[in-house]
């Protein structure tokens, strides 16, 4: 894989749209960012808190993935991991063919300026107050080695791309929220980066302008080739991405992956399949309200048929479904072979 030098310059626009043409279908397989077994452990007086437990995570080149999750389930954790402001406790991270968990220091500050960029929620932390939007764009140019005479070129083709080139010689603060935040993005991607990251980008944000932020998010990802993670917990931007990856209890959970089908009608439909997330070591994590609603709790019976495993209740959980449901007729004892007799007449009844 090849690696970004800190002291090359970084493509220009055409080159970088040129790369995204070339690209084609995202391959899963040859992750740009891959996260195995990942673990942060932040110490607080004493006290622990495991922000990751162990987290799996593979993004490939080119696409644009949603992190969405419950507060404190570890998404800026993640974030600030992969954008390498936060190094994890244990495990592995690669993002571009850096390794996170072995990066010097030094090598952590040219990664930060080149090979990734950064959007926050609060707008105002984007940008610098007494710059002008170009200049703001000029800015990380400066560190990287990009001529002088090409900064502004550069600054300004991105903020036409962004559809924020009127707004070039304006302040942060004669701009609107929406406007600050796409010309954000076009500082993150000053450099060419490989990645870009942000951490609830619409969150400050009403409906329309939360549409142009996403909209100027997809034109980065689209035009400039550059893979984008989103964390969000607006709907408008999680439900719009092709992968939607849920975290909980620090660990990649659940992901939704969305496709376009064309039926026998010739008809386009928008089809959504929610998959559990299946690690190296076969753990699963099941969704809390399916194992409430059926009182699972410690331990749970497997049963492997012909194309799926059931999961199925110990007695305990049985008898405490039995109670609450108040059903006398219950059967807490019966186990997997009664249940999946029953599942697969119940399944020809409906061939
Ligand atoms: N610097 C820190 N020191 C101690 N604990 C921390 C620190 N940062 C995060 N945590 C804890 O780690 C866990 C995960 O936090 P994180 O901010 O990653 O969650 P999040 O999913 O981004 O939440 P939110 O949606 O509220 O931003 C939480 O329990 C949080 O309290």
């Amino acid at each position: 894989m090849t690696v970004n030098s800190p002291t090359t310059a970084p493509p220009d626009l055409a080159e970088l749209r040129r790369r995204a043409a070339a690209a084609g279908v995202p391959d899963r397989e040859e992750g740009l960012i891959v996260c195995e077994n990942l673990v942060r452990i932040y110490q607080t007086e004493g006290v622990e808190v495991q922000a990751l437990q162990g987290l799996d995570l593979a993004v490939a080149k080119g696409e644009m993935i949603a992190v969405i999750g419950a507060s404190g389930s570890g998404k800026s954790t993640l974030l600030g991991i992969l954008s390498g402001q936060d190094v994890p406790t244990a495990g592995s991270a690669e993002v571009a063919g850096h390794d996170l968990l072995a990066m010097k220091r030094r090598d952590r500050l040219a990664y930060r300026r080149g090979t990734v960029g950064f959007v926050w929620q609060q707008t105002a932390r984007n940008l610098l107050p007494y710059l002008t939007a170009v200049e703001n764009v000029m800015l990380p140019m400066s560190y990287t080695g990009v001529k002088r005479g090409k900064r502004r070129a550069r600054a300004e083709e991105l903020l036409d791309l962004l559809g924020v080139g009127h707004c070039r010689d304006r302040g942060p603060g004669e701009l609107s929220g929406g406007e600050q935040q796409r010309v954000a993005i076009a500082v993150a991607n000053a450099n060419g980066p490989r990645v870009l990251f942000a951490d609830e980008p619409t969150g400050e944000l009403d409906t329309a302008t939360s549409e142009e932020i996403f909209a100027a998010l997809r034109s980065a990802n689209r035009d400039l080739g550059v893979t984008v993670v989103v964390v969000t917990h607006d709907a408008l931007v999680s439900e719009q991405v092709q992968r939607t990856v849920r975290i909980r209890n620090g660990r990649t959970s659940t992901e939704v992956l969305r496709s376009v089908t064309t039926g026998q009608d010739g008809v386009e439909e928008l089809t959504a399949e929610e998959y559990a997330v299946l690690d190296r070591n076969g753990r699963l994590q099941l969704p809390s309200e399916f194992t409430e609603r059926l009182h699972m709790r410690k331990r749970v019976r497997l049963a492997l048929e012909a194309d799926h495993i059931g999961v199925w209740p110990d007695a305990a959980a049985r008898q405490a479904r039995a109670d609450a449901d108040g059903d006398a007729d219950a059967d807490p004892g019966a186990g997997p072979d009664q249940d999946s007799d029953r599942n697969s007449d119940q399944n020809q009844g409906k061939r």
